[in-house]
């Protein structure tokens, strides 16, 4: 496979007449490139990067990426030709491609499964991709030079609102169409998407200006208040446009105008005033597109300076820059890592390069959006899965256009087409999420950030207040730069954390379903004092599960070997695994009775319970069920930053890199599911899980508080937290990793073998791992066993886990027997229809 992957990037454009060959990257999961031959005529337009559209098989047509070119005609097989070149330049950049290649063999997927997951599906072309005319462009009055088949096209969708590439290939009754539909696009009379439910639906505002000859013609204006003199409602409009449109200070404002409702929804102007206007023609109205990511935010310089303590550590991060790639800069939380980051930034971009600024989470970007696009303006380009696909486009060629040379986004970003990356900063670097579980690839952006940033000779600042154990000894091994922030920005101080013992309180009976009389109290007085509070629960939902106090029957997932939740507001069972959900019972399929329980509790109830008790509080809710339209995020976190809501209850969404400026009380409802989870990373995440969630509070000047709830409050765990003490939980854990070979002293690889039968998972299993035993080495290889969640979608599982040493040499050659071996059980005819999912550095 590697070979077969080699790039090869010419520094010159081929000229003679030769046959050439185009490795191309189809989006399947195929195991090699495939080998396409370059009709003569294409030969200067097929370049490295660009899309070219191919047959593969019988009947598909789709877009590939060209990965290499050169003269060697494929041996066992008869090359097809290149139907079309989609691209004039590269829209994959020589260092992604390079990227692409080392995710493919480092997460073991194919590359391209990396491709499909790194292209927005607007560029990704197949025979059922649709075209639309463009929103902004009208037939009837823009003048394009159209060739014949172009306007085919154009009267074909004016007819059909759209078409699929098929459609168009018949309509034209030719093969080779899409040189009109490449041509339509940039002519910007036709554009691309991929579903109907993507259609791209352009926010239009309804503006008005002065008519141009008012403006531009001497004397106009005069003549024109003249006549309005006896019309004086009339005459305040034109003041009043006048007033915000200084057309005589520079007449080229005229043409922005203003939006019309500025004017029709001022109370103290006439509605039909405004019209009488537009009828007369004083006022011309005009529909404006605006982009979704808007141009005219002029980059406005925040007076924010940094403070000694942020200034020092800048510049101690700029020195180690001199020496080492990567620096770690462990702040506590609220030490104002965000603007150190903003500083870096500018200084990156003085110098010509190009930034991106990763986030585990895109709840976060809300808030650091607004940040950044006061100091950025309209440089900035922000990337995340909430975004249609042709936003994502959009950024896709915003950053090759050199249109957006800082980009904040969420995991995905460090697929995006950088050429000349100067800076990465991963904030919130200890963050799970980094990881994709699935689909392949199962890439950590971390690692993959810290690889991107290698080709491209480019440094990193990870960010943390509770950086990963991992991260950490790079530090201590010397490999990274450690710099550190021990104090919170101005004069807040880290809150106090107080333990509340939930069993005693039980004894006490001063439990209040899941509130302790000391969470509720402290709650009222915040609410009294007008502070606000976050409360952390961590799962969603009403309830875990459900349970009949008669015959304790159990709602399980028909399809996978969970308990169904049950969630309130829609009254129903749903499977946090596979999605099935099912309507809640009103009695008890087992036995009849009417007295099924809610067992445990999430969000949901959390927030039920709280608006019971607290009636007054305005409470809202931020979890996976609040947050699935577009804004929700944002407009969830504007609520609670304008104070709408007093109470913000959520699960981790809530813990990570908010900052909320009136939030004095953070309350952990249960901290015991979070400690006793079975992982050797359990602690370490508990830790990062409370302080951070702590961290929340009192961060601008007014003390915080923190109440954590918890059955056993002599856990060590907690001394740790109270005392911020994040060096003795490092040094218990890098022990436990050294003395039980756990990372970073070893690198696991998880092999997860699926099947519909138990049994045949389970034999699986076992032979390869009995392969895996002797290809390795019996201290390489953990298990099979049975993972305690054994069923998901109807699929058994089995585990095996494989621990490598750490040099490289090693790892390249370990993973070549997995894939051998797994190669050699699929061949068995007894695991037919078997699956097995490779997850290297698996969280
Ligand atoms: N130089 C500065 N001038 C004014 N305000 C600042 C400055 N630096 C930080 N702040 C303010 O201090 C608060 C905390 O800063 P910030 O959010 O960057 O912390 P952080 O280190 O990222 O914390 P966390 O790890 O909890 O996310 C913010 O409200 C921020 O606006
Ligand atoms: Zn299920």
């Amino acid at each position: 496979m590697s070979e077969l992957l080699n790039f090869n990037f010419p520094s010159e454009p081929t000229v003679e007449r030769v046959t050439l060959f185009a490795d191309v990257i189809l989006p399947l999961p195929l195991p090699r490139l495939y080998t396409y031959r370059i009709p003569l005529e294409m030969n200067d337009e097929v370049l490295i990067g660009a899309r070219v559209i191919v047959q593969f098989g019988a009947k598909r047509v789709l877009s590939c990426i060209v990965a290499d070119i050169h003269e060697n005609a494929p041996e066992e097989y008869q090359a097809k030709y290149i139907l079309d070149v989609l691209d004039d330049k590269p829209i994959v950049t020589a260092p992604q491609l390079k990227l692409f290649k080392w995710m493919a063999e480092y997460y073991m997927c194919t590359i391209g499964e990396v491709i499909n997951a790194a292209l927005p599906s607007a560029l990704k072309l197949s025979s059922e991709s649709r075209i639309q005319l463009h929103p902004q462009y009208n037939p009837e009055e823009d003048e394009l030079i159209l060739a014949a088949q172009e306007e085919k096209i154009i009267y074909a969708l004016q007819q059909n609102q759209s078409l699929t590439f098929t459609e168009v290939g018949n309509l034209l009754q030719l093969k080779s169409y899409h040189k009109f539909i490449k041509s339509l696009i940039q002519k910007e009379a036709i554009i691309i998407f991929e579903q109907i439910s993507d259609k791209f639906s352009p926010k239009v505002v309804k503006k008005v200006r002065l008519s141009e000859h008012f403006v531009q013609e001497e004397g106009m204006l005069e003549e024109l208040f003249n006549q309005l003199t006896p019309k004086p409602k009339q005459l305040d409009v034109l003041l009043n446009y006048l007033q915000r449109v200084p057309v005589h200070q520079d007449v080229n404002q005229n043409y922005k105008g203003i939006e019309k409702n500025v004017l029709t929804n001022n109370p103290h102007l006439s509605v039909s005033s405004v019209n009488s206007l537009v009828k007369k023609g004083v006022l011309e109205q005009f529909d404006q597109v605006v982009s979704r990511f808007p141009m005219d935010v002029e980059a406005q310089q925040l007076p924010m300076t940094l403070s000694e303590y942020q200034e020092k550590a800048k510049d101690e991060i700029l020195g180690l820059f001199k020496e080492k790639d990567t620096v770690l800069l462990h702040g506590i939380t609220g030490s104002g890592k965000t603007e150190v980051y903003i500083d870096l930034i500018k200084h990156a971009l003085e110098a010509g390069g190009q930034v991106l600024y990763l986030l585990p989470e895109i709840a976060l970007t809300a808030q650091i959006v607004t940040r950044l696009m006061k100091v950025f303006g309209d440089k900035l380009g922000v990337y995340h899965s909430k975004f249609s696909d042709n936003e994502r486009a959009e950024v896709w060629q915003g950053i090759l256009s050199g249109r957006f040379q800082v980009v904040v986004g969420v995991r995905s970003s460090i697929f995006l087409p950088f050429h000349d990356l100067s800076l990465l900063i991963i904030d919130e670097e200890h963050e799970a999420s980094y990881k994709q579980y699935d689909p392949a690839p199962r890439y950590n952006a971390r690692e993959t950030g810290l690889m991107m940033a290698h080709l491209q000779r480019a440094k990193t600042l990870l960010g943390s207040a509770t950086p990963s154990i991992e991260s950490y000894y790079n530090c201590q091994t010397g490999r990274w730069g450690l710099v550190s922030m021990t104090k919170r920005f101005g004069k807040a101080q880290l809150p106090d954390i107080e333990l509340v013992d939930t069993r005693d309180e039980q004894k006490r009976k001063n439990m209040h379903s899941h509130f302790s009389g000391k969470l509720l109290t402290a709650i009222e007085e915040r609410l009294q004092r007008q502070e606000q509070v976050i409360l952390f629960q961590n799962r969603r939902g009403y309830a875990p599960f459900i349970s009949c106090d008669e015959c304790s029957w159990i709602p399980k997932c028909k399809y996978c070997a969970v308990s169904l939740s049950y969630h309130k507001y829609n009254n129903e069972l749903r499977c946090h695994y596979c999605g099935y959900h099912e309507r809640m019972p009103h009695d008890c399929p087992a036995c009849g009775a009417t007295t099924l329980k809610s067992m445990g509790f999430g969000t949901e109830k959390v927030e039920d319970e709280l608006k019971l008790m607290l009636p007054k509080a305005e409470v809202q809710r931020m979890d996976l069920d609040t947050t699935k339209a577009k804004n929700s995020y944002q407009q969830i976190i504007a609520d609670f930053e304008n104070g709408k809501t007093n109470v913000l209850v959520g699960t981790q969404m809530v813990t990570k890199g908010l900052d909320f400026e009136n939030v004095s009380l953070v309350g952990i409802l249960n901290a015991d599911t979070i400690i006793n989870f079975p992982d050797y990373r359990a602690h370490e995440r508990a830790y990062q899980l409370f302080v951070q969630v702590s961290g929340r509070a009192g961060r601008k000047g007014k003390p915080g508080s923190v109440i954590i709830q918890t059955r056993d409050p002599l856990q060590s765990i907690f001394r740790k937290v109270r005392n911020n003490d994040y060096q003795s939980l490092y040094e218990h854990e890098i022990e436990e990793r050294m003395r039980f070979s756990y990372p970073p002293f070893v690198r696991m690889i998880r092999i997860t073998i699926k099947h519909a039968e138990e049994d045949t998972s389970e034999n699986a299993a076992i032979v390869l791992a009995k392969d895996l035993t002797d290809r390795l080495g019996k201290q390489q290889v953990l298990g099979p066993e049975v993972p305690y969640i054994f069923k998901i979608r109807n699929l058994f599982l089995n585990e095996i886990h494989i621990k490598l040493p750490r040099s490289n040499t090693n790892l390249r050659a370990a993973k070549d027997q997995l894939s051998q071996a797994i190669f050699n059980l699929k061949l068995l005819p007894d695991f037919k229809g078997l699956r097995v999912v490779v997850d290297v550095d698996p969280v």
